[in-house]
This record gives structure tokens, sequence and C-alpha cells, in this order.
């Protein structure tokens, strides 16, 4: 492999030459990006069944169709999101042109992970592209059939010395970190976060952190149960409970638990037939590693149903447990597999209170007919994301920023919040050297009486006493009279 140095400076070389800094690179960048994943959908979907066994359907639903929709998007909308914004401005600076710029931070490094191994890369790829940067992509070592094919492809359809693609895993993950970035945006658990955080310090990069963590989802006794179960059994078992925003743990009355795990038991056999081991839409543990750390969770647990294993195809069963002790191993750490404890609570404020106690998480769930009980729950908690009635569903809308806070992350992408993630918002001021008496407040010496007219120019609120008043009068006909001079074709 090239020397990381080699690589990030070909990278930097690259975007010092500006060519990634016009609409129309950028755009046909993305353009060529589109053209990839629809010649090499084939690929990509046997790179995806290699890795974690993910049915075509499913692939192409989590993984494909996301890349495709944020492509279109982000095509779209670029020259609006890229467009300065003009901003208020004061009687001072009315002659102006005072306005956020977007400009690309540099050379961006993307991080990702092994769980949705192809749209975690390709998800940020877009957003730095678009904003105009350099990229190094590191996609996990873990999906290696994916991160094989990421490397293959990208540069057959992209500028390779603005967007390379580095392979391997801890040593080069930590040779690559040495090196100075603009940005770095990471995926993956929060442990490697602090590691990944630490290295940018040291050239003062900024992060984003796409982390983890454990995602509560209250049920409520008022709430149609059949469909809340169903939505919820789509959310935790898919991709084989492998999935950050997957409801981790349930919370609910001790009175309905039994009804929350004979629903999810129905769902299952509606999802995934009698034999869940020979469904196409099911997929598998990642690797033997994780395999045994999931199914050592079981140990000690009231299994309610599933439970059955095969360490020779990584397959653990859709499993619910009950009555789990929030002491218990399962409620310590990110399950990140087909585990589902039931914690029983007596009320809403336990829920609240339990949720509160522990590390904000990456995303909240609430089942309830109660709209006041969902609000409730939304001002009284805090979490990275959360969906009311469902589950997962806040993620696939763009305009939806996708992230985490304290423990489950910092900053957030998709979308335009992508396209902002990777951009510096530059504060423009273009001013006229005319109007030199108005500025001349400013200048020293100084005096009280200069303030004063400073105020004038400068606060839009006088204290409103009488004289407060007469200053917001004058002020009013002077703006009026400016305003006129200046812009004599407005009417009013
Ligand atoms: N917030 C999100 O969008 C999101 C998405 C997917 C997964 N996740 C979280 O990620 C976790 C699962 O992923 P994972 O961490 O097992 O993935 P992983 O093992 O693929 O690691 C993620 C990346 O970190 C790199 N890495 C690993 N150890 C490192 C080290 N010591 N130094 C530098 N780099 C290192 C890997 O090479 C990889 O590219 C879960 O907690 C899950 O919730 C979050
Ligand atoms: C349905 C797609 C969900 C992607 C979530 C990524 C985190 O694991």
């Amino acid at each position: 492999m090239e020397k990381m140095q080699q690589i990030v400076g070909r990278a930097r070389a690259a975007f010092r030459s500006g060519r990634s800094r016009p609409l129309e690179f950028r755009i046909q960048q993305l353009k060529a990006l589109e053209r990839m994943v629809q010649e090499k959908e084939k690929e990509i979907l046997a790179a995806l069944k290699a890795d974690l066994n993910k049915s075509g359907p499913n692939a192409y639903s989590h993984e494909i169709l996301g890349v495709l929709g944020e492509l279109a998007l982000t095509m779209e909308k670029l020259p609006s999101w890229a467009a300065p914004q003009p901003v208020k401005k004061n009687l001072l600076t009315m002659r102006d042109e005072a306005y956020i710029g977007y400009e690309p931070l540099g050379v961006v490094l993307v991080i990702g992970a092994w769980n949705y191994p192809f749209v975690l890369v390709m998800q940020p790829l877009i957003g730095a592209i678009a904003a105009g940067n350099a990229v190094v992509v590191k996609p996990s070592e873990v999906s290696e059939n994916t991160a094989r094919l990421v490397a293959e492809l990208l540069p057959q359809y992209l500028d390779k010395d603005l967007y390379a693609v580095v392979t391997g895993g801890v040593p080069e993950t930590t040779e690559l970190l040495t090196q100075r970035f603009d940005h770095i945006l990471y995926t993956g658990n929060t442990a490697v976060g602090k590691i990944v955080m630490a290295a940018a310090a040291k050239h003062l990069t900024p992060v984003t952190l796409e982390l983890g963590g454990k995602s509560p989802c209250y049920i409520d006794k008022d709430c149609d149960l059949a469909v809340a179960c169903r939505r919820i059994t789509w959310g935790k078992y898919m991709n084989c409970g492998q999935t950050c925003i997957a409801p981790d743990y349930i919370l609910c009355d001790p009175s309905i638990q039994g009804k929350v795990v004979e629903n999810i038991k129905a769902t299952l056999k509606e999802f995934y037939g009698e034999d869940v081991k020979s469904s196409p839409d099911y997929g598998k543990i990642i690797n033997q590693r994780h395999f045994r750390r999931v199914k050592s969770l079981l140990e000690g647990q009231k299994i309610a149903h599933g439970g059955e294993s095969d360490e020779a195809s990584c397959f653990i069963a859709p499993t619910i447990l009950t009555d789990v002790s929030p002491e218990s191993k399962v409620m310590e750490e990110e399950i990140f597999g087909p585990v589902l404890p039931i914690v029983p609570v007596k009320s809403v404020e336990e829920a609240i209170e339990f949720i509160n106690l522990r590390e904000k998480p990456l995303a909240l769930y609430v089942f309830s007919n109660n709209k006041q009980l969902i609000r409730r729950v939304i001002a009284e908690t805090s979490s990275g994301g959360m969906t009311a009635n469902d589950v997962i569903m806040h993620s696939v809308l763009p305009d939806l920023p996708f992230g985490g806070v304290g423990h489950s992350g910092m900053g957030a992408y998709h979308g335009r919040h992508s396209f902002e993630t990777f951009s510096h918002r530059r504060a423009c001021l273009v001013r006229d050297l005319s109007w030199e008496a108005v500025n001349k407040l400013r200048y020293p010496p100084g005096s009280m009486e200069m303030v004063h007219l400073a105020k004038l120019f400068l606060l839009k609120q006088c204290n409103r006493s009488r004289v407060g008043h007469f200053i917001s009068a004058l002020l009013a006909a002077v703006k009026a009279v400016v305003a006129k001079v200046l812009y004599p074709q407005r009417e009013g």
C-alpha cells in the first residue's frame, strides 16, 4: 500500500489546483458516481451478499436506493445550497453586500463502518464532493468484499487524485489518522470515536462522529400493539439487528409485556416464515467475534422467544428477552444483534427517568395514541433523532439531520446537512468606499457624541422613554430619507 502521506499529499495538491471547486465539476463527479452505482449494481449487491448475506431487495432498498436518492437530491439542489445567502443589514452597511458564502474545507477523511458498508461511505462522500472537497475514503475492513469493491470502482469513475480510497484495518487507519485533514467524518463505535477525535485534535481538525448507543423504545398501553410491534420487528431484526438506530430495548408496562411478545412472534412468522434460518430476508451476524459477543448477552436471561444459534453460519435467531433487569449485561452495552430485551416500567415517568439516567441515545422511539404523551417524551428526553409511532424512518428523510448527541455522536449529515457539514460558512461583507462621513463615527478621536450617534445607526430597539420615542421617530425618518436617496426606484 502506498504511503498514507503520499495519498493525502496528492489529494491536497489536487484540491489546491482548484479543480474541485466549480459547481459544474462537482455535479459531473456526482453524475459519474450515479453512473457507477447503476452500471455496477450487480457487483455491489454481490459484495453486500458476501459480507452480510443481504438479500437483493434488502441491499437495494437499504443501501443502493439511499445512495441514488442522495445523489439525485444533491445534484438538483446543489446550485441553491451553494449560492451565497444574503443576511440582514443595518444602517451602516445598507449599501454593502453581506452574505454567508459556502467554501470547501479542503481534504476530508471519511471512515466507514461494516454494517451498511456501501451507503455509510457513499453518502458522506456525496456531501464532501458536493461541497467541493478532496476526499480520502476508508471503508471498514470488516466488510472486506464491499471495501475491496469500493477501492476498485471509485478510481474508475472519479478523479483519482481528488478522491482516493485507502483499505485496511487498525494499523492503516492509525497511520492515516496521523495525517492532517480538514474534516473527518467517522462512523463506528464510541470507543474508537474517542481515538479518532484525539488524533484529529492534534491537527485541530473538526470531526463529525456518527456513533452508536442503546436506542430505547417506549410502548404506551394506549396504543395499537399489532401495528407498533410490526414496525418494531421490522426495525429491530433488519440486517440481523445490526443497525445503528435499531430499537435496542423495549420499555413497557408489565401488563402488556406478554401481548408485546405475542405480537412480535406473530410478525416474525409473517416476515421470515417458520424457518428463519432459511429466510433470504434475515441476514447474518457479520463474523464470529460479534456472534460470540451477542450470544454472551443471553446468559442468565429469560428467553421468551428465539435463542437458537449456529456459530458456523453466524446465525442467531430473532430473540426476545422478558423481565430484563436494568443491571444485566444486555442492558449495559449496545446489543447490535437480533436480541430484544423488554424492561418493565410502571409509567411514562419511570420510562423517561430510565432513559435520562443513561447516555444520550442515537435514536429514541415512542408508540402511543396519545399525542400529549408523545410530546412529553420528546420534551423531557434527548437523543440524536427520534421517531414516534415507527422506528428508523427519521433517518430516511434527507431534510432531517442524521447524527448523535453526547456519547452517540456529534455533528450530522444527509442532504443539505451533509453539504453544510463539509463546508465552511464564511462571513462575507463587501463594503463600498463612499459614505466616509458615516464611517467616521468609529474612527478616533472618540467622543460620547459619536457613541450616541453610532447607537442611532446600529441599535434597532431604543429604550421607550420619551427620548427613546423621539430617537426612534428620528431614526425612522433618517432611514426613510437614506433609503429614498439610495433606492429611488423602490416603492414605499
Ligand atoms: N451513527 C451511525 O450512523 C452509525 C452507523 C453504523 C454503525 N454505527 C455504530 O458503529 C458501531 C459498529 O461499528 P464498528 O465500530 O464495529 O465498526 P468497524 O469495526 O467497521 O469500525 C469502524 C471503522 O473504524 C476503524 N477502526 C477500528 N478500530 C480502530 C482504531 N483502533 N483506530 C482507528 N480506526 C479504527 C475501522 O477500520 C473502521 O473503518 C455500533 O456502535 C453502531 O451503532 C453508527
Ligand atoms: C434503512 C437504512 C438504515 C441505515 C442506518 C445506518 C446505521 O446503521
